[in-house]
């Protein structure tokens, strides 16, 4: 497939954005392969709208350079991706491996277009499975002070150039100076459909309150733990023959295809967070 070029734009609604991204891109000689479009306007105030774009066009010469000065003296906010490189990814372990494998597997397979330059884990549960297939593994215990912890992680991160960190069950709640190193850049699995169980053992929170569908969300990570914005959720229904111990099992395959599908989402460069502390993902 021929590289391209990735574009997510966003910018008060108005008439003639679209018409002016097409026509740098047409002007270039260069094919746009896929378009996608979409207006928000606030519940409260029907006057001011969000335009959210995002294209897919081939690589010509001397277009990002146009895009670019076009788009920044339009004052038109955008992230402009290569297609060719791919997302390098950290991924953060705890003891549960459900997750973890599922995103080492689906990149391994080519399912997911990124590559994983390094796992850390809390425990040395899952050094084996990571190096039998070539991601080197860094064991950083949370027995010390966080801030300690931290510092050793976020060198491992930036000693590998990592775009993106995936927390696969990573039960380490992250400080906010280090949530702002990597701002919009985190995804966390969650083992709840939230906004319901926030925090800790979801599944006994859920078990107590008696519900008929159990569920994962999965979330770029904020300050504020479990609440930030939601990138995929999924459910799968339950009954009250289901104690603690079931409902984890269940819904550890909810879990694994959530976080792997907001991954893709992700690396796919799908995906836009609003001021609202939403997504809009794109198709
Ligand atoms: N800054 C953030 N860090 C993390 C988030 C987040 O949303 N923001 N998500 C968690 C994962 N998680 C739920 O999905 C979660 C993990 C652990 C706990 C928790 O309370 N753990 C310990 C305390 C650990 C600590 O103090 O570091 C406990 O059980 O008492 C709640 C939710 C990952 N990090």
């Amino acid at each position: 497939m021929k590289d391209k070029y990735i574009l997510l734009a966003s910018c008060k609604d108005q008439v003639g954005i679209t018409n002016l991204i097409t026509g740098i891109i047409s002007k270039h000689g260069s094919n746009i392969l896929h378009l996608d479009h979409f207006t928000e306007y606030d519940y409260d105030n029907s006057d001011e709208g969000q335009l959210y774009l995002r294209f897919e066009f081939e690589k010509v010469n001397g277009l990002k350079a146009a895009l670019e000065s076009e788009l920044e003296q339009k004052n038109i906010d955008f992230e402009l991706f290569d297609s060719a490189l791919n997302t390098k990814i950290a991924l953060f372990v705890s003891k549960e491996d459900h997750a973890f494998n599922e995103i080492l597997l689906r990149v391994e397979r080519g399912e997911i277009p990124a590559e994983i330059v390094c796992a850390v884990g809390n425990h040395e549960d899952n050094r084996h499975f990571a190096e039998s297939l070539g991601v080197p593994f860094y064991y950083v215990p949370s027995n010390e002070p966080k801030e300690k912890v931290e510092e050793k992680m976020l060198a491992i991160c930036d000693d590998h150039e990592v775009d993106l960190i995936v927390l696969a069950k990573y039960m380490q709640i992250l400080s906010d100076d280090f949530v702002n190193h990597y701002k919009d850049r985190i995804i966390n699995i969650h083992h709840s459909f939230l906004p319901s169980f926030i925090g800790a053992n979801p599944y006994k929170q859920a078990w107590k309150r008696g519900v008929k569908f159990v569920g994962a969300t999965s979330h770029y990570v904020t300050a504020d733990l479990d609440e930030g914005p939601i990138i995929e959720q999924n459910v799968i229904r339950v009954n009250h023959r289901y104690d603690v111990k079931s409902l984890k099992k269940i819904g550890r395959h909810v879990e694994a295809t959530v976080l792997a599908q907001a991954v893709e989402y992700h690396v796919l460069h799908k995906v836009i967070v609003n001021h609202g502390n939403k997504t809009i993902v794109f198709d």
